[in-house]
Order: C-alpha cells, then sequence, then structure tokens
C-alpha cells in the first residue's frame, strides 16, 4: 500500500496545518509499514480548537434536542455507509482481524451515536413541589467544552463513545485518539461535519501524551474523558485538578471470570476464549484470571485447548483471520516478556505463547494465544495487566475463598460468573468488586448497559443514560410564588 498524505488537524469543521512543525509516523502492525505521517498539535493549535469548540457550542447548545438528534443520526448512516472502508482503515491502524472490525468496531460506535440520538430530545429536569404554591425545578445543562482521550485498542468506538453522549447534551469536543491509531477519528470528524454538526463542535488535535495532558490542563475545557491506562488516568486527573475540571477515566483491568462445577462447560470455554483472545487480548474489560472449579478444570483445559489450536493466526486483512497482529513490537515484546515471567514463576504453558512468522507479514507482531495453567494467585501474570492473549487458568474449591480471590486486586473494571445456580451467580455477583459485571457471558457490551470500573480501574461510566450525568451538569432553580420573607 503506498503511503497517504499526511494528516492534518481537524478544527472548526475542516482540516487546518498544525503549526508545531512536528509529526509523528503511524504504522501498519501487520506490515511495518508507514501507513502515513501525522501532523502534531502545538498548544496554540490546542487553544485554537477550544476557540472554535467555545464558538460551535453557543450554536449547538442552543439547538433543540430534537434537532441534535437529527444532525447524529445522519451521522450514523454514514458511518453505517461507510462501515467496510472505516474498518478496513481501522485494521491497517491496529492490526485487528477484519471480521472483528467490519462488524463490531464501526457499528458498537454508530449504535452509541444512535442511542444518545435517541436521548437528546428527553434530557429532562425535575419539578419538585414545595410550601404555599412555590416551587422548584432543575435543568439538565451541558458543561461547555469538553476533552476526550482515546487508546489504541478500539479508536472509532472510543471517539463515538466519548463524543455520542457529550454531543447529544448539547456540549462541544475536542478529541485526541491515540498516537498510536490516529486515523480514524479524523473520519468521524469528517463524517459530523457532513452530517450537518455545526463547525467546532468536534474538533480533533493529534498528538502524544503531551497534546492530551494541554486538553487535561486547559482552562476553556471543563471536562477531561480519558480511556488509557492507570498510570496515565492519575496523570491526567492530577492534570485536571489544576482547574478542577469534571472527570471520567476508563482504565486497566486484571478481570475474574469464575466457572462453578455446574456451568455450561461449551458456553463456559467460550467465554473464556472471547474474554482473552478477542483483538489479541488486547481489551481492557477481559477475563485473564479464569477461576475454574477443581471438579471440572481437567475437561474445562482439554475443550479449551482443542478449540484454541484451531483459531487461524494471519493477514488481518483476510476475512478468515481470527488473531492479528499485536499493536507494535514493543508490546509484542511486553506480552513475551510476561510469558517468560510466568514460565519462570512456576506456572505451565500449556498452550500457544510463542511468536508467529505469517508469510508475506514478516515484520508483523503475531502471537499465538497463550493458555497458563498451575497459576497461583501471588504470581505476576495473574496480577498485573498484560493486554495481550494469556489466559491464567487459576483452581478453586470454595465459593467464598474464589470470591475474596478475585477481589484481591487494585482492579475493577469487570467480572464474569458461570453457573446454572441462580442463586450463586447473584450471590458472587452482588459481593464482587468490579463495575462491570457478567452472569453467564462475558465482554457483552451493550450501549444500553453502563460500562466503567470500581478501584482503580475508572471513574464514571460510559454509555447508558447514566453518561448523561457524566455531560452535563444540575442547574436547580426556587420559584417564590409569594412575597419575599425579610426580618428587616
Ligand atoms: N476501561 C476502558 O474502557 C478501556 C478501554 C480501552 C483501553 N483501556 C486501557 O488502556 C490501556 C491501553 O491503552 P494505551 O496504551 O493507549 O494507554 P495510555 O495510557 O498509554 O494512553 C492513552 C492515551 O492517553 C494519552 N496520554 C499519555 N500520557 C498522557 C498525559 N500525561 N496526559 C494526558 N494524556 C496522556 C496517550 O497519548 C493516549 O492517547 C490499557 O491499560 C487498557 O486497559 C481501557
Amino acid at each position: 500500500m503506498s503511503k497517504l498524505p499526511t494528516q492534518k488537524l481537524y478544527i472548526n469543521g475542516g482540516y487546518v496545518d498544525a503549526t508545531s512543525g512536528q509529526t509523528f509516523e503511524t504504522i501498519n502492525p501487520a506490515t511495518g509499514e508507514v501507513i502515513c505521517d501525522v501532523q502534531i498539535a502545538s498548544s496554540a493549535d490546542v487553544d485554537k480548537a477550544v476557540a472554535a469548540a467555545k464558538a460551535g457550542f453557543k450554536i449547538w447548545s442552543k439547538m433543540s434536542g430534537t434537532e441534535r438528534s437529527r444532525i447524529l443520526l445522519r451521522a450514523v448512516a454514514l458511518l453505517r455507509e461507510r462501515n467496510d472502508e472505516l474498518a478496513a482503515l481501522e485494521v491497517t491502524d491496529t492490526g485487528k482481524p477484519l471480521q472483528e472490525a467490519n462488524c463490531v468496531d464501526v457499528e458498537s460506535g454508530a449504535e452509541c451515536i444512535e442511542y444518545f440520538a435517541g436521548l437528546a430530545a428527553s434530557l429532562n429536569g425535575e419539578h419538585i413541589q414545595l410550601a404555599n404554591g412555590n416551587f422548584a425545578f432543575t435543568r439538565k445543562e451541558p458543561l461547555g467544552v469538553c476533552g476526550a482521550i482515546g487508546a489504541w485498542n478500539y479508536p472509532i468506538q472510543i471517539a463515538c463513545w466519548k463524543s455520542a453522549p457529550a454531543l447529544a447534551c448539547g456540549n462541544a469536543m475536542v478529541y485526541k485518539a491515540s498516537e498510536v491509531t490516529p486515523l480514524t477519528a479524523l473520519k468521524l470528524a469528517e463524517i459530523y461535519t457532513e452530517a450537518g454538526l455545526p463547525d467546532g463542535v468536534f474538533n480533533v488535535v493529534s498528538g502524544l501524551g503531551p497534546v492530551g495532558q494541554m486538553l487535561a490542563e486547559h482552562e476553556g475545557i471543563e471536562k477531561i474523558s480519558l480511556t488509557g491506562s492507570v498510570p496515565t488516568g492519575k496523570r491526567v486527573m492530577e492534570s485536571a485538578a489544576k482547574t478542577l475540571k469534571h472527570v471520567t477515566l476508563e482504565l486497566g483491568g486484571k478481570s475474574p471470570l469464575i466457572v462453578f462445577e455446574d456451568a455450561k462447560l461449551d458456553n463456559a470455554v467460550s467465554a473464556a476464549m472471547l474474554a482473552n483472545f478477542y483483538t489479541q487480548g488486547e481489551i481492557c474489560s477481559n477475563g485473564t484470571r479464569v477461576y475454574v472449579h477443581k471438579d471440572i478444570k481437567d475437561k474445562f483445559i482439554e475443550k479449551l485447548i482443542a478449540r484454541t489450536e484451531k483459531m487461524i493466526i494471519g493477514d488481518p486483512m483476510h476475512p478468515d483471520t481470527q488473531v492479528g497482529s499485536l499493536i507494535h513490537r514493543d508490546h509484542m515484546e511486553k506480552v513475551l516478556g510476561y510469558i517468560e515471567i510466568g514460565k519462570k514463576e512456576g506456572a505451565n504453558l500449556a498452550y500457544g505463547g510463542k511468536q508467529v512468522t505469517v508469510k508475506g507479514f514478516e515484520k508483523g507482531n503475531f502471537l499465538q494465544p497463550a493458555i497458563f495453567t498451575n497459576v497461583t494467585a501471588d504470581m505476576r501474570i495473574a496480577r498485573e495487566e498484560i493486554f495481550g492473549a494469556v489466559m491464567s487458568v487459576i483452581t478453586f474449591s470454595d465459593e467464598d475463598e474464589v470470591v475474596a480471590a478475585a477481589n484481591d486486586t487494585q482492579f475493577g473494571l469487570a467480572a464474569g460468573v458461570f453457573t446454572q445456580d441462580i442463586t450463586r451467580a447473584h450471590r458472587v455477583i452482588a459481593n464482587l468488586e468490579a463495575g462491570t459485571c457478567w452472569i453467564n457471558n462475558y465482554n457483552i457490551t451493550p450501549i444500553e448497559m453502563p460500562f466503567g470500573g470500581y478501584k482503580q480501574s475508572g471513574i464514571g461510566r460510559e454509555n447508558g443514560t447514566v453518561a448523561v450525568d457524566h455531560f452535563t451538569q444540575l442547574k436547580s432553580v426556587y420559584v417564590e410564588m409569594g412575597d419575599v420573607d425579610c426580618p428587616y
């Protein structure tokens, strides 16, 4: 593929050149080829984007929810119309398999915009009756200009998950995609403009961490929403504290998936695979600690390995490929490093974990999904986020013991339970310290369901009606119907 033109910033409804004079390269993980250069925003460019967003906000926030909804729904239609081309671009930038990107990444973003477009006209406050005919009412008002920063694993989905509720509530946004996958957020900006979004309501400033920091610190930005790692989350919160911004953080995890002895075994194996191997394991909510009851452990592992062996690793653009390339060389080295750590710690590498050379893609970062058994709770592979396809199977025998083990972590993003016993399912879920939980499935994230973490996995929620609260502020208004009662 020939190199694409240098990507500019997207400010005030169109592309503009950055003033920093600096660029970075975005690389196709599967081929190692440079896809294109991307201009880096300077602080003057960020100021310009914030000023454009402020101007856009004045127009957008005055429109009715129904008018905003109509424009957002046009963007939804355009996203769906361009699904295949956007999915292909996403595959080029992320290395994930086309069969995933084609049906999940763009569609999940479109669904999110569709959902919040549906809510836009119903963002009502309350009417509160008081004594003597007096009353109060509340208004859900937009915050103003919101900043948002994305991670590299689901670039267009994250850009949609952040912009959809923000825009539906009447805010404007300045978005920074991950420097590793900067391309599709720019396409989303084009689509919003084409759909009729007023200029300046959605802007994209590309760059590395410092550009994210500029957003988090900016005086003209009222809220910052980050999807990223826990250390970055802490830095963003510190930066945001300088102006006391609203903060939403969607961070990392090391989530447990608990399989009881009465679970439907094939379903549990399917879920464990989805919870560990989808997108080469590069998913924040993955259930990487798979606790399996001792009575079914052998059968579970046997079925798991038999099915994992059949997974097709290869060219991400090939429709049959199920495991694409890890995002970059350093990340692959990190994942391979954890596999070595697991072996040294005494875990049994029951399957995979080896680098694979794909013909024609020798510079790609392909790894077999890895399954460790005989893992114990103290091992690093069972405690640290690896963000690759490395599953740790841990055996347990007692419900209280497994719940305590599952909760023994700084993270709390997600958790899953497999059992046919409904009282046990609900009892265990109620005791798990995680923000997003599943009973008899894993990693299902319908837009209607709030998503986010407990403990160090995050603050706030995306999706669901609750996301509206994170992109609005409440104004309470008291109305006096009588005279002012005054003692002097
Ligand atoms: N909870 C979720 O919804 C969710 C979803 C996807 C990924 N993640 C997490 O994201 C991580 C992987 O993504 P990543 O490697 O892109 O994360 P990262 O933390 O390295 O980077 C995330 C973003 O933050 C920016 N950034 C870096 N330093 C910054 C700073 N000081 N101030 C402001 N912005 C800064 C980066 O440029 C990037 O755009 C994993 O930990 C994963 O679990 C979480």
